[in-house]
């Protein structure tokens, strides 16, 4: 049989209602429809042809990121499209480039941060890209650490002016993304000087090339860094470096949502948390967590029509050999992996419903909920980018030698993907935000302030540092309510647990330094236990269609049972489960696999091949 013909084979055995599945993977019948025509949109235009970008020079590569670039614009204007069909178009577009952070960073930075007048004044010419931004903020000496900036912002009274500076080689702004060859302005982070004084770090938008000829303003030095991991892949972005020679910018070009100096060179703080300067990073890693579900659908949706199509052994008397998809361990690899993709998918769009209240909490006033919004998008950045460039990988291995072939499109959707562990905060740096958020709640526990939202279970803490699992049988762990309350034991013991250790330390700080792993730990834990919640809240909600809800009943099993078979060892320590309910876990987990496959053939699968309208450039 041809392969089409596996595949086509598989589809007819689909035992659920497609259309709708397609529907809930979108979040809405609308948003199902926009994807779907942008998609076809792309795939239809030979510019946006992506086969040969992997055997392209670094400089035909970026050449040929500008045209599409320009060319995605021309057809955003054209169409008319609306900006989540734009949005849609420059994803399906799936090349790493400028664009992305001048209106995914340095747009919603001026919005963020900016006041009305700052935003009347550079909206209007970045919404026309009559000016390109990039967001600069990290620097050849510190990224994680963004307090410890060293680029200069003095202001000068006598010319109402600031004076932008590189004081050392460890200064130079190193990484930003559109800045090497492409931006002519940045939003660029320095630390505010008046009057002698430092008052930390802030916002400002710095023109760094002409207008007219695009060459770099006086006191500006600017370039590329070089070539980065993998072929293809990321080297579409001009990732750069730009030192400051005592440049001068107007003093409004400082954002001045969350502070302000006045014509004096008076430092004014807003009623506002000072973290709200680092309100872009919290947007950006939301949406780095809804496309999580993206990049990990596609690597699970090669894996898939491979394992159908592959067939390795068990031949009996010259009949087929078996697919790849039968063996128990692909589909133990497998199946997790197409679970986490449905978990992060919905876990997504819950963050993106949070981040939205929050702001409109913020415009209010109301500053209630910044931490936890911080925690969550933090967490499950970390979580959620860790477990998906681990899960190409797998894929990459799933697929066997093929999968490391250019043309399997894994190893270039990997080597896209892995930074994500790193930009937008180091993976282990936000987990560790994550436990100090944990940590402050735990200590507050006896205040009579009540953990709310996502933290509402350490309110519970009594009852779960002592409640003991009731599962008798391997079924028993099908009962959302049981796994429910063994991830919320784990993760309320490990904090607790932290908590406790810390007190045998002289100051916190050094305590956080010794149980930095241990802390980590207990981070993944509560993020897990929130992907877990959130896929429960969305089987409670009305999903139509025949047989969808019993799919997505089945994933979620598969995805909250392999987690707890992998981490059966802090269960287990935690107390709430015996090692022998953690044996029945794992013979559940097995059940699922097989129904999976065999009781109800292939419909998995199908989930996975009613995505492949995001494949357009691999071809198994
Ligand atoms: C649409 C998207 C499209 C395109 C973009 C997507 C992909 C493009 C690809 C790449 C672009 C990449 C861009 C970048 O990488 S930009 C640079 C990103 N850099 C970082 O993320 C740096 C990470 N470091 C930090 O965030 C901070 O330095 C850190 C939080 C680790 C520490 O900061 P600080 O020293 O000031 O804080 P602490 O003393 O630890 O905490 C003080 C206090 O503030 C709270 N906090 C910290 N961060 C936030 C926040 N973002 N929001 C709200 N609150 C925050 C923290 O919890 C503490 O609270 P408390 O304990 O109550 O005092
Ligand atoms: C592809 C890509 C695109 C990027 N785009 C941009 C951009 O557009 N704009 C921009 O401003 N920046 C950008 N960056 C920079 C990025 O934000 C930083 O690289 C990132 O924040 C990590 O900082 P760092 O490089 O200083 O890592 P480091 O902090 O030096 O990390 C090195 C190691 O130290 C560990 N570590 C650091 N601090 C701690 C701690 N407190 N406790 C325990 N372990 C710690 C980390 O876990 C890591 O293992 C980009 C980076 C990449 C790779």
């Amino acid at each position: 049989m041809e392969a089409l013909d596996y595949h086509a084979e598989e589809r007819r055995k689909a035992e659920f209602d497609v259309e709708e599945m397609k529907i809930v993977w979108a979040g809405s019948r609308q948003a199902y429809e926009i994807s779907d025509r942008v998609a076809r949109l792309v795939a239809s235009d030979p510019v946006f042809r992506k086969d040969n970008r992997t055997m392209l020079s670094r400089k035909d590569l970026f050449k040929d990121t500008l045209r599409k670039a320009a060319h995605a614009w021309k057809r955003i204007i054209e169409l008319r499209l609306s900006e989540e069909e734009a949005s849609k178009l420059r994803f399906f577009v799936d090349q790493p480039v400028f664009t992305d952070l001048h209106w995914g960073m340095f747009i919603p930075a001026i919005k963020g941060q900016g006041n009305e007048e700052q935003q009347q004044k550079w909206l209007p010419m970045a919404y026309k890209m009559q000016i390109i931004g990039c967001y600069a903020q990290t620097e050849l000496g510190h990224g994680s650490n963004v307090q410890g900036l060293e680029t200069t912002a003095t202001f000068d009274p006598e010319t109402d002016e600031f004076v932008i500076h590189s004081p050392t080689l460890t200064s130079s702004k190193w990484w930003p993304g559109g800045l090497g060859k492409v931006s002519t302005h940045a939003l660029i982070y320095a630390r505010l000087i008046t009057d002698g004084q430092d008052h930390g770090v802030h916002g400002f938008i710095v023109q760094l090339r002409s207008l007219d000829d695009h060459l770099p303003l006086p006191g500006i030095t600017v370039g590329d860094i070089g070539m980065k991991f993998g072929s293809g892949a990321y080297n579409s972005m001009d990732n750069g470096v730009l030192r400051f020679d005592h440049v001068r910018i107007l003093r409004d070009q400082m954002l001045m949502g969350v502070s302000q100096v006045t014509r004096e060179g008076k430092f004014m703080q807003s009623d506002v948390p000072r973290q709200l300067v680092y309100g872009t990073m919290v947007y950006v890693r939301q949406k780095i967590v809804a496309d999580a579900s993206c990049a990990l659908s596609r690597a699970v949706c090669i894996a898939t029509r491979y394992s159908v199509v592959r067939r390795q052994f068990g031949s009996h008397n010259g009949g087929p050999e078996t697919q790849v998809i039968d063996y128990k361990t692909q589909q133990s690899r497998l199946f997790p992996l197409l679970a986490s993709a449905y978990a992060f998918r919905f876990v997504g769009e819950w963050l993106k419903w949070l981040y939205t209240d929050v702001t409109q909490r913020l415009q209010a006033s109301d500053f209630s909920t910044l931490p936890e919004v911080h925690a969550c998008t933090a967490g499950l950045k970390s979580v959620t980018t860790s477990a998906t460039a681990d899960a190409i990988e797998e894929c990459r291995k799933l697929c066997g030698g093929h999968g490391y072939l250019s043309s399997s499109g894994l190893p270039e959707l990997f080597a896209v993907y892995v930074p994500a562990c790193t930009y937008e905060g180091d993976n282990v740096v936000l987990l560790l935000q994550v436990a100090r958020f944990l940590m402050k709640t735990v200590s507050q526990l006896g205040s009579g302030k009540k953990p709310v939202g996502t933290i509402a279970y350490m309110g519970r803490s009594e009852h779960l540092l002592q409640c003991r699992c009731e599962v008798e049988r391997a079924e028993d762990w099908l009962k959302p309510n049981v796994i429910l309350e063994a991830f919320e034991a784990r993760a309320a013991r490990m904090s607790v647990t932290c908590a406790k250790n810390l007190n045998n330390f002289a100051n916190q700080e050094e305590g956080f330094a010794q149980l930095a792993t241990d802390l980590a730990e207990a981070a993944v834990a509560h993020v897990q236990l929130i992907i877990v919640s959130k896929f429960i809240e969305k089987l409670q909600q009305d999903i139509p269609g025949k047989g969808v809800k019993r799919q997505l009943e089945i994933l979620f099993n598969v995805y909250a049972l392999s987690l707890l078979h992998k981490h059966l060892g802090d269960f287990v320590a935690s107390g709430c489960i015996t090692p022998k309910q953690g044996a029945l876990a794992n013979e559940q987990l097995r059940l699922l696999y097989s129904q999976v496959h065999f009781d109800n053939p292939s419909l998995l699968l199908y989930m996975v091949l009613l995505l492949e309208r995001l494949l357009q450039s691999t071809s198994f």
